[in-house]
């Protein structure tokens, strides 16, 4: 790991390298190269490895070459030409971003993991992982979804730092990548709030610093089971403070806002691409936006609640109205989303939104469809399936149990 004088840098890497993993990896990115003074230059992004061909428009390549033809490596091709053409098409990316297909590599003496998966894939991947990390590695997971089992619903951030036993903190907002990776301005909710340790591991270089402590809310008792398992981050790193996490994404064209609520900012981005299914089956059927609007203001009602019913001490629903996690999210979501677009366009055509995405998103996934599956299965365990209609008749719809036209009826309150 290189270092300055006595003090180390933060390495980074990004877990994952989608749509939003890759622009991710931008502006990381350009923020370490911004902060030489806390970040290691190099951002490694793992990335899921696969045979691709360049599309004839390519602007890297003669289509009459051989490369232009010749299906390749995606990792070989992104350290290539800083660009990757399958996920994320005609963006560059800055030449500091390493693209690596072995994921335990690329994460190896990273101090900050960023994980951008979909959520489907971050069980097995972090299964990888498992002693191959640093154990006072700090993770931010950027992925939305929930991870549901027979013991009940937890986060996807309680599921990276329970089976990677290190803090996992939560990054979510109003955020379609493609206008991003275009440095169209947004803004986002990033929840960092590992439990206060009492002191930091011993360090050649000297005793534990009060000011370089990395601990966020030292009013909050420190659960026992997580304190025992929390390595704490050693005295030479810079401290992960709200200001150095904030230096970390932060950019002109992307807008932080820090909260330490994981559970709220998590859950937000989770549910509304359940919300944003539902509104795109009402656009789908040409109701116009007072129907898309309906459906997005009970969706709100149901996020909030499922946040109080479930996560009763973690989650604040002052973070769903406020910050740009919660409605927010829902409301670009439900505009230009791809869960929202393959959606309507699954009623337009007459087909499922599990063939339209095969169709239309060239191997990105959409999360609602499985985020709805795995929420009818908790609400079913619990009992609760008609206090969420909203969610319910998602489900139900794409199941094939319902029609949309029964939205409207589907989500009035019973008497
Ligand atoms: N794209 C967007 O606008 C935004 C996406 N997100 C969230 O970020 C997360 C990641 O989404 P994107 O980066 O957009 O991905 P994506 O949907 O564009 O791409 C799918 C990714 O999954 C990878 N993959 C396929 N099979 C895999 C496997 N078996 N194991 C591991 N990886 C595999 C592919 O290589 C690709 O990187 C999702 O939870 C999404 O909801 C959040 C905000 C914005
Ligand atoms: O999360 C997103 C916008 O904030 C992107 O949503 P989709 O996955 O539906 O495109």
């Amino acid at each position: 790991m290189a270092t300055l004088g006595a003090q180390k840098k933060h390495r980074v890497t990004i877990v994952g390298s989608g749509n939003w993993g890759t622009t991710m990896s931008k502006l990381v990115a350009e923020n370490v190269k911004a902060n030489p003074q806390l970040f290691e230059e190099t951002v490694q992004m793992w990335v899921y490895e696969e045979e691709v061909t360049v599309p004839k428009d390519s602007r890297h390549f003669d289509p009459a070459s051989e490369l232009a033809t010749k299906p390749q490596k995606l990792s070989e091709l992104f350290n290539k030409v800083h660009e990757n053409i399958k996920y994320l098409p005609n963006i560059t990316i800055p030449a500091n971003v390493v693209a690596n297909p072995d994921v335990a590599d690329s994460c190896k003496d990273s101090t900050i993991l960023i994980f951008v998966l979909p959520h489907q894939f971050i069980p097995r991947v972090c299964d990888q992982l498992v002693g191959k990390i640093v154990p006072y590695a700090r993770a931010i997971c950027c992925t939305k979804g929930i991870d549901v089992s027979e013991k009940g619903v937890r986060l996807m951030s309680e599921a990276i730092g329970m089976r990677l036993n290190i803090y996992c903190g939560a990054l979510s907002g109003a955020n379609i990548a493609s206008e991003i990776a275009q440095e169209k301005y947004s803004e986002t909710t990033v929840a960092y709030d590992p439990p206060p340790m009492d002191s930091r591991a011993p360090s050649p270089s000297g005793s534990p610093n009060a000011s370089q402590v990395d601990l966020i809310s030292p009013s909050k008792p420190v659960p026992s089971a997580r304190s025992a398992i929390l390595q704490a981050l050693p005295i030479d790193y810079p401290p992960l403070s709200h200001t150095n996490i904030r230096r970390l994404f932060h950019r002109p064209y992307f807008h932080v806002r820090i909260v330490d609520d994981v559970a709220g900012v998590s859950l937000g981005g989770a549910l509304k691409n359940i919300i944003a299914l539902g509104a795109g089956f009402v656009d789908g059927l040409g109701w116009g936006d007072n129907a898309k609007a309906a459906v997005m203001r009970v969706g709100i009602l149901e996020m909030v609640k499922f946040g109080k019913n479930y996560f009763p001490d973690s989650s604040k629903s002052t973070t769903f109205t406020e910050e740009s996690c919660g409605v927010a999210d829902v409301v670009t979501s439900c505009m230009g989303g791809r869960n929202f677009r393959c959606a309507k366009m699954a009623i337009e055509k007459g087909k499922t939104v599990f063939e339209i995405e095969q169709e239309v998103l060239n191997g990105q996934k959409l999360q609602g469809t499985s985020t709805a599956y795995e929420v009818n299965e908790f609400l079913k365990q619990q009992g609760h399936e008609a206090d969420f209609p909203l969610f319910t008749a998602v489900y139900n719809i794409l199941e094939g149990n319902a029609k949309p036209e029964d939205i409207p009826e589907l989500i009035e309150p019973k008497e």
